[in-house]
């Protein structure tokens, strides 16, 4: 069966990492037979300069005719001061909501070999696999009303019973493939917004009595990843909270360069992406880490393709360039010598060439 694909890359080191995944996906052609029809299109700042639209009609179309969709990073700080809905972020945003991509799923988890990279002691994160849940198309980025005026601005943080409950719905869901245990992050002691996601998330918890759902303060939450991060198995959030813990949470596995994420619908198709954004600061110098897009491509195949052989075949291909020592500049401990994007993506082919021998 041939599958759709989309590639978007976007912006910064945007289209130096999604070609190293291409390399991956052209490779698993010849090793897994893996038959894919690929485009690419324009998105973020790359789609501003073009069309003048950070996502043009065509992106969008494309992307809601694909089986997947594998996004690079959007943003630069040349584009920081046009108009707000002119934005590269604004085009992220909007392909979300375009394909309704309610559940973003955030997976931490240390790769055994990256412990001396962790921002914290190997014994608080040995094993560690967590998995955030964050609600992607609602909440603060989406509230209306929404207003910047010349003297005070606002957004609004609004939540739905049904956004709630369908997020909800999938943290259980997720946590009963896991260790069934949910911890939901909220401010209920402050925001009725939180408070209510705190009620609707206990009701809908009734239909899942074989996992244990808990609740904890977004505040205490962010300490408590850095104090004990394996308490935690699923985490579900709302919009804000969860971007702010799911970077919290990269520096757990070692770098943001490491950490790769699934968007998903109710149909389970998806776009797929690192959790990191463009970094202008490496952009164009062959330094960005390619394995968090790279693993993004693994969930792909997994969730929206059902090819799991393959996506554990790239999975074992990453974790076996890091046995190897492979490391790119953001993984790298004094005195070794890094390794660059592009010689990385060839070692992840090599090691999945020779695996399938
Ligand atoms: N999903 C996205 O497209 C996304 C996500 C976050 C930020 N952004 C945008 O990206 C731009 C830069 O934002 P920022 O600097 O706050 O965050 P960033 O994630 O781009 O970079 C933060 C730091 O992490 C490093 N880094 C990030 N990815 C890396 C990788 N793959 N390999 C090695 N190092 C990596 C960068 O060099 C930088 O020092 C902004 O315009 C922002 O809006 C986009
Ligand atoms: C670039 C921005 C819109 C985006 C977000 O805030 O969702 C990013 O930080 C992320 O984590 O994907
Ligand atoms: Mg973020």
């Amino acid at each position: 069966m041939t599958h759709k694909l989309l590639l978007l890359p976007g912006d910064g080191i945007g289209p130096e990492i999604v070609s190293q995944a291409e390399r991956v996906i052209q490779t698993l052609g010849r090793t897994h037979g893996l038959s894919v029809e690929l485009e690419t299109a324009l998105i973020g700042g790359a789609a501003y300069e073009a069309e003048g639209d950070p996502l043009p009609e065509q992106t969008l179309a494309l992307a809601q005719a694909s089986d997947a969709v594998l996004f690079g990073a959007v943003g630069g700080p040349q584009w920081d001061a046009i108009e707000r809905d002119k934005r590269p972020e604004r085009g992220l945003l909007r392909i979300r909501a375009g394909l309704d991509l309610f559940a973003n799923l955030r997976p931490a988890s240390l790769v055994p070999e990256l412990a001396e990279a962790s921002s914290l002691r190997p014994e608080l994160v040995a094993g560690l696999d967590i998995m955030i849940v964050r609600e992607l198309t609602g909440g603060i980025y989406f509230g209306q009303p929404r207003e910047q005026g010349a003297d005070r601005a606002f957004n609004t943080m609004v939540y739905s019973r049904s956004e709630i409950e369908r997020i909800a719905r999938r943290a259980f869901e997720i946590a009963r493939l896991r260790d069934r245990r949910v911890c939901s992050v909220d401010k209920a002691n402050v925001l009725e917004v939180s408070e209510f996601w705190r009620q609707t998330v206990t009701a809908v918890a009734a239909d899942y009595p074989d996992v244990t759902l808990s609740h904890m303060y977004v505040d205490n939450a962010a300490m408590q990843l850095v104090r004990a991060p394996k308490q935690f198995d699923v985490i579900v959030t709302g919009n804000l909270f969860g971007d702010v813990l799911s970077d919290i949470a990269a520096m757990l596995t070692g770098s943001i360069g490491m950490l790769p994420s699934a968007s998903l619908n109710e149909q389970s198709r998806g776009l797929y992406e690192p959790v990191h954004g463009s970094a202008p600061d490496i952009a164009g110098q062959d330094k960005a880490n390619p394995l968090a897009t790279i693993l993004s491509l693994a969930m792909l195949l997994r969730y929206s393709l059902g090819e799991t052989v393959m996506a554990d075949a790239v999975e074992r291909a990453v974790a076996r360039v890091l046995a190897d020592g492979l490391r790119t500049a953001d993984l790298q401990s004094a005195g070794s010598t890094p390794v660059g994007t592009q010689a990385m993506g060839d070692a992840v082919i090599r090691a999945l060439e020779s695996a399938s021998h």
